[in-house]
């Protein structure tokens, strides 16, 4: 069986069990392929010290607080991070909660009050842009500096590259995403990319389709491309189900809503009514389209079914955390 992983909110002093820790720390949007470079360097450290491996992550993304004005589809909110990060093998994550008031703190308060204080770290292991304090006062050779003062060892991971030329960066994904390329995104995030959201009714048309559909509203900053998606979905309990999802406005019946999630499970007949679901993106199939009627909406689904239905009849894992998620 895993072992338990605990969510921690910021500005608690750990418990000793996780205290001398080796810590990665980082946003890690998206744990991609970069990210979990600098997590299984973590990782590594503190199988071979023998203590704790942690996170530390800043919530919400800074980006959201420096640039408010600016929406940004984040890629993986906190419970997804989470679950992300204990699949791979950590013991806990500490959700720093990020404001303005956070952020003018000095690098070195930083040091003291987070990393000494209240993890007691033996390690921080960091990517190679890592910057932090008022500022960006702290880069990576102030980091290891503090380390040699404070008692604590520090390691600094390179770029990670994609077939060895463009970095791989979260940035990159979401534009992926958005262009209608989850395959890509898949390769570079190194699974693939998934939601998770409240089943919520729609006008319960779907069933009297032979299309019953559970629906999920994403977040609004989503900017997952519009259309229809082979797809894996997986219950709360952890059971897999393929299917075949619409993410959009639905033109054929309701053109004016906000764009909706909705995933056929093949061969499923249960209610999933108020369950917390997830839904990861295999393949983008085609776009949304306004047809003339119920009829032809109907005739395009049933193809759209077989489609995903092959799609999904040979894919394979990427990685392990691939294989935790969807397999
Ligand atoms: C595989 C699939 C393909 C779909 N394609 C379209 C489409 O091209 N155009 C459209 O207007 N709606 C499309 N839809 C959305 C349907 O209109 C919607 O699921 C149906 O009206 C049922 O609505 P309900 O869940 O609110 O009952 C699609 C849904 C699925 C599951
Ligand atoms: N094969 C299936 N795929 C998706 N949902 C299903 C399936 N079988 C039963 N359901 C249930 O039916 C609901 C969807 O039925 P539907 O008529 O489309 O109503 P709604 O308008 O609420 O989407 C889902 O939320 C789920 O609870």
């Amino acid at each position: 069986m895993d072992k338990p992983f605990e969510r921690i909110s910021g500005d608690t002093v750990l418990p000793s069990r996780l205290r001398g820790g080796v810590v990665a720390i980082g946003n890690f949007d998206g744990v991609h392929r970069g990210h979990q470079a600098v997590l299984q360097r973590a990782l590594d450290e503190a199988h071979r010290r023998g203590v704790p491996a942690l996170v530390l992550t800043f919530e919400p993304h800074p980006r959201t607080v420096f640039r408010p004005d600016v929406p940004l589809f984040v890629l993986t909110p906190p419970p997804v991070k989470a679950r992300l990060l204990s699949y791979f093998g950590f013991d806990a994550v500490i959700e720093q909660e990020f404001t303005r008031e956070f952020s003018e703190r000095s690098a070195e308060s930083f040091i003291t009050d987070i990393l000494e204080k209240n993890l007691g770290i033996s390690c921080a292991v960091t990517g190679f842009d890592f910057h932090f304090g008022k500022d960006r006062q702290g880069g990576p050779a102030y980091l290891a500096e503090a380390g040699r003062r404070h008692g604590f060892g520090v390691a600094q991971v390179e770029a990670f590259c994609d077939e060895g030329t463009d970095v791989v960066s979260s940035s990159r994904i979401r534009a992926l995403l958005t262009e209608g390329e989850p395959a890509e995104a898949a390769g570079l995030l190194g699974y693939r990319f998934t939601v998770e959201s409240e089943i919520i009714g729609g006008q319960q048309l779907g069933r009297t389709l032979g299309f019953p559909t559970a629906n999920m509203r994403l977040s609004p900053q989503t900017t997952l491309k519009e259309g229809i998606y082979a797809v894996r979905f997986r219950r709360q309990d952890g059971t897999l189900h393929d299917g075949v999802a619409s993410f959009g406005r639905r033109p054929t019946v309701d053109d004016n809503g906000a764009p909706l999630l909705e995933t056929f499970l093949f061969d499923f007949s249960d209610s999933l009514y108020g369950e917390v679901c997830e839904v990861s993106f295999f393949a983008y199939l085609r776009g949304e389209v306004k047809f003339e009627g119920l009829d032809p909406l109907v005739a395009q689904m049933k193809r759209d079914e077989a489609e995903a239905r092959a799609v999904l009849a040979g894919v394979r894992p990427l990685s392990a955390l691939d294989g935790k998620i969807t397999f």
